[in-house]
């Protein structure tokens, strides 16, 4: 299958807080192959954006601190690449939506000038290029998130477009220029969830015809299976397992990952089924062992003692438990 794209290697970040070191990411292995499809769930606070932000260097300056790991892009490591080396990453390699377009998007300047800054920024239309080209090309990746009347939405600002619209200029902007992997943290989930669906579908066919790499953070399993090939599950700055989407499904096996699916919205019987009790814990004092014993059904004196290891179950399927 050749060396994946994205290789996220025993990664630790941590933040600095007023009661000491937050640990939250606690030895993160993750990796993306060409043209797949990965999601990486688990619930809030879990360290999904963490993971994510990481790899664009974008955690937040003087408060995040990386004690150890390697988050390797072609084989090279992001976290050592010098400014011009990150330049490149950022704008012809990787790219990120966020949670809240919004924030995304600067309401000071038109919808226009902020796709065509981020072509500029690339390195894409280069100034000698004419302007027209430059348009062209917006224009262009407005059309492609299927909104109508492109003119008019380049010469309006975002409070002038809907929640939904204003998702779709950001994939928009993130697929505007030629990019290998797409990041897309929680795309749509402050829109209602038609609309959500909608961006879903949209980014996903996006991907797939230009055969770009995704990975897709969500808290929701059942969003995962429909977007992706391989989910990664999360817990505490653990991955807990991963598998394909299919075979988590059929075959779960930590824990977590079995309360995960049970406190999935069942269509029937209305309401949540009972998930797993209690809370993430406190990454100032993280338990020690495993991170998910103090909440889980199947604990014994091991599990608080020692931190088990992703184990090998075959066809890439991994499990970090000694219950299993
Ligand atoms: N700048 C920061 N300083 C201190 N702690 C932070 C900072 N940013 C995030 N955290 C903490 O790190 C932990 C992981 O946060 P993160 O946003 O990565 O989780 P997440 O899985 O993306 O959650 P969500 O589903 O809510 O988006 C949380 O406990 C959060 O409070
Ligand atoms: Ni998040």
């Amino acid at each position: 299958m050749g060396n994946p794209i994205l290789d996220i290697r025993d990664l630790h970040v941590w933040y600095r807080t007023y009661g000491g070191y937050s640990k939250v990411l606690d030895g993160v292995n993750l990796f993306v192959h060409q043209g797949e499809k990965v999601g990486l769930v688990g619930e809030a606070g879990c360290g999904k954006t963490t993971t994510m932000r990481s790899v664009l260097r974008i955690l937040p300056e003087g408060q995040a601190h990386t004690p150890r790991g390697q988050i390797l892009y072609h084989g090279k490591n992001i976290l050592q690449m010098n400014r011009r080396e990150l330049h490149q990453v950022r704008t012809s390699g990787v790219s990120m939506i966020f949670q809240e377009p919004a924030a995304a998007l600067n309401p000071v300047f038109t919808v226009g000038t902020q796709i065509t800054d981020v072509i500029k920024f690339s390195g894409l239309g280069k100034p000698e290029k004419q302007k027209d080209n430059i348009k062209n090309l917006a224009m262009q990746a407005i059309r492609e998130v299927y909104i109508a009347d492109p003119e008019r939405i380049m010469s309006s600002y975002p409070n002038q477009l809907s929640g939904g619209m204003k998702q779709r200029i950001c994939i928009a902007m993130a697929i505007v220029t030629a990019r290998e992997l797409l990041i897309a943290d929680e795309p749509g989930t402050a829109l209602d969830v038609t609309i959500q669906d909608q961006v879903h579908k949209l980014l996903r066919g996006l991907v797939e015809k230009k055969g770009m790499s995704l990975v897709m953070i969500t808290h929701s399993l059942g969003v995962a299976r429909e977007m992706t090939d391989r989910i990664y599950v999360m817990y505490a700055g653990n991955i807990v397992e991963v598998a394909k989407s299919g075979e988590l499904f059929r075959n779960p096996l930590h824990p977590y990952t079995l309360g995960l699916l049970e406190s999935v919205p069942k269509l029937t019987g209305g309401g949540m089924a009972e998930g797993i009790y209690g809370q993430i814990p406190d990454y100032l004092r993280p338990p020690d062992g495993c991170r998910f014993h103090p909440r889980c059904p199947r604990a014994v004196a091991r599990c608080r003692e020692e931190k088990p290891n992703l184990a090998d179950l075959g066809d890439g399927h991994q499990v970090a438990c000694f219950q299993v």
